[in-house]
């Protein structure tokens, strides 16, 4: 049995110079392993090499070096294979203004081989709350229904794994819901989902498992929670009876008094125990009247890492 959807190894990319553009390495290297019936993030900040990344697992980029397996099939040794098994819905909304969603997804089936009476165009449709849209001219869609048909198209050969570029970018919230719906039940059917967001809460909220990309290597793979626990680092955050002033911040950690008059102590709780800010608030006679903890976000794990590593 497979246990990885998506195995890759050594993986290399150099764009080739052309005008007056020296060559460009995007990929230096990359290892990573997806577990089937994950959704993965793949984060990184812009020009990291997501996009070269996922255009080679989608054989619309080639690479320079290394090995791809996807779902079983060596992407060198079984190209058929290994394309059949993974859709990707683009960034780009380059749907053909002059096809109905239908046409759109009955072309795109076709571009797969998939006879006429295995494809589910319908059911697609439906899925992706188009039914009603079927037949209009997708140059009269909105961008957000445009999004949804880009995912429509990346289903039609009912991929094992399914690759979405920034889906969200730009989209309403409305559409984000039901985009979000779509993936969590394609991902219920067993689909793989490989996901590359600018939005930290999403990739945090979605995620079961994140790779973080810097300048062509991957800085960090690791499950969201591990993810997050990396930051040795906490806030409590003490609510007084009383506005507190000229409380000196126990030694370990930074004060700051926020608007609403809370005391927000920040420490590394490897090396300082919460009791010395409580320690240091009763000798001074404060009475609590709230007290919460604040953990780590995603957005700080990613600044703290991708920060610390400098270009090439
Ligand atoms: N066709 C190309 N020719 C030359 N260089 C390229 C080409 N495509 C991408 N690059 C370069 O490769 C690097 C990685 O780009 P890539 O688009 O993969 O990054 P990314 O992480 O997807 O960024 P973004 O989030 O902005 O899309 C960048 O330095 C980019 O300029």
């Amino acid at each position: 049995m497979v246990e990885n959807a998506i195995e890759i190894s050594g993986l290399k990319k150099t764009y080739a110079a052309h005008g007056n553009q020296p060559p460009k390495t995007a990929l230096k290297g990359i290892d990573l392993a997806i577990p089937k019936g994950s959704i993965f993030g793949l984060l990184g900040p812009n020009g990291a090499g997501k996009s070269t990344l996922i255009n080679i697992l989608a054989g619309l980029v080639t690479k320079t070096e290394g090995q791809i397996n996807i779902c079983g099939f060596d992407q060198d040794t079984n190209p058929r294979h290994s394309r059949a098994s993974i859709g990707v819905m683009p960034q780009e909304l380059n749907v053909d203004p002059f096809f109905s969603p239908r046409e759109a997804l009955e072309v795109q089936a076709g571009l797969y081989g998939i006879p006429k009476s295995k494809r589910t165009s319908d059911e697609i449709l439906a899925m992706i709350g188009l039914t009603d849209k079927a037949d209009a001219y997708a140059r009269t869609l909105s961008g957000g229904m445009r999004r949804r048909l880009l995912l429509g198209k990346a289903l039609v050969h009912h991929p094992d794994v399914l690759v979405l570029d920034e889906p969200t970018a730009g989209v309403d919230i409305e559409i984000r819901q039901m985009l979000w719906d779509n993936v969590r039940k394609l991902n219920e059917q067993g689909v793989t989902i490989i996901l590359t967001t600018h939005y930290l809460e999403e990739a945090e909220d979605m995620c079961d498992e994140i790779a973080i990309i810097n300048h062509g290597e991957v800085i960090v793979q690791d499950k969201t929670p591990a993810l997050l626990g990396r930051l040795d680092r906490k806030t409590l955050v003490i609510t007084p009876e009383t506005e507190v002033t000229g409380l000196a911040a126990p030694a370990g950690t930074e004060l700051e008094k926020r608007a609403d008059g809370s005391l927000a102590f920040t420490y590394s709780s490897g090396t300082t125990s919460a009791n010395s800010i409580f320690g240091a608030l009763s000798r001074e006679n404060v009475t609590i009247k709230d007290v919460r903890s604040e953990e780590p976000d995603l957005e700080e794990v990613f600044v703290s890492l991708t920060s610390s590593k400098s270009g090439s």
